[in-house]
């Protein structure tokens, strides 16, 4: 569903070259739940970005990157627009500043959806189990909360079913307790879509619970790839080692922690 081929992004400006994907190789099958962890600057945003070739005019790439079917690279601006509508959905790092400010809530459901009907605006919010849905609908997003939020970006992205979420960080700037409620309602988003889901993320502890994949970049390029809690329980690459070795929360998992959400015979709801 997604294939990535010796992927090599720069972004130049003047004399500046920034190597941000330095010949990622990656393949992600459909229905896959794949966590791409690395630290700040490895190139997870770059990945996440090219994959809806969502990059400033300061990019530069080569190699191929397969979307369902499209090559993103050479597709014309329709099949772009297309795959992005109709196939893929993001969901982003900071929900609030990605809507609209200067909107009430259900005025950018109706805008973003073309759902216009309060009862069935109504109905979207209580799906991502938002309590008293149909006063959310007439606040600003000022007005509600990060966690509140992001679950009206994940509605949003819900109801266009798409078949591939792409989450960057969605859970970065809310605090732990709505950070796993946000976590349980993505993956349960995407149980019900059957999507593919692509998360970035700095939480190794949170990756091996809810991913059933894991791929580990370093400095553009994708250097240890597999099931999660083998990769992350057992990495055999140095640099996944030390990045295992200094997250503290992925060593308690890892010591006798729940078994992974994945693991689970029942979807997460
Ligand atoms: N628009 C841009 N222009 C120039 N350089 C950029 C741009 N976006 C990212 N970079 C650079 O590309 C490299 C990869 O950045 P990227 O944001 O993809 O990494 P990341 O792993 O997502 O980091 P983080 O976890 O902090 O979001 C970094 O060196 C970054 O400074």
């Amino acid at each position: 569903m997604i294939e990535a081929q010796d992927l090599v992004l720069e972004y130049v400006s003047g004399k500046r070259q920034i190597r941000a994907l330095d010949g990622v190789s990656l393949r992600i099958a459909a229905g896959d739940r794949l966590g791409i962890v690395g630290e700040s600057g490895s190139g997870k945003s770059t990945f996440g970005a090219a994959l809806g070739r969502l990059l400033p005019p300061s990019a530069h790439q080569t190699g191929a990157l397969r979307v369902d079917g499209v090559d993103v690279f050479e597709a014309d601006r329709d099949r772009i627009r297309e795959l992005r509508q109709n196939t893929m959905a993001f969901i982003p790092q900071d929900p609030v500043s990605s809507l609209d400010p200067t909107k009430r809530i259900g005025k950018q459901l109706a805008l973003a959806t073309g759902v216009r009907d309060r009862t069935a605006q109504t109905e979207m919010l209580d799906r991502v189990k938002i309590r008293q849905p149909a006063e959310v609908l007439r606040r600003y997003p000022f007005e509600i909360s990060g966690g509140m939020a992001q679950r009206v970006v994940i509605a949003i992205a819900m109801a266009r079913r798409p078949r591939i979420l792409v989450a960057d960080e969605p859970t970065a700037s809310l605090d732990s307790l709505v950070r796993d409620e946000v976590l349980a309602l993505m993956f349960a988003t995407a149980d019900e879509l059957s999507a593919t889901l692509v998360w970035l993320s700095h939480d190794l502890a949170a990756v091996r619970r809810w991913c059933g994949r894991v791929a580990v970049m370093h400095r553009g390029r994708v250097v240890e790839e597999g099931p999660a809690a083998d990769v992350l329980d057992d990495p055999q690459h140095e640099y996944t080692q030390e990045l295992v070795a200094s997250d503290p929360r992925n060593r308690r998992a890892t010591a006798g922690g729940p078994e992974p959400e994945h693991a689970r015979k029942e979807p997460v709801r």
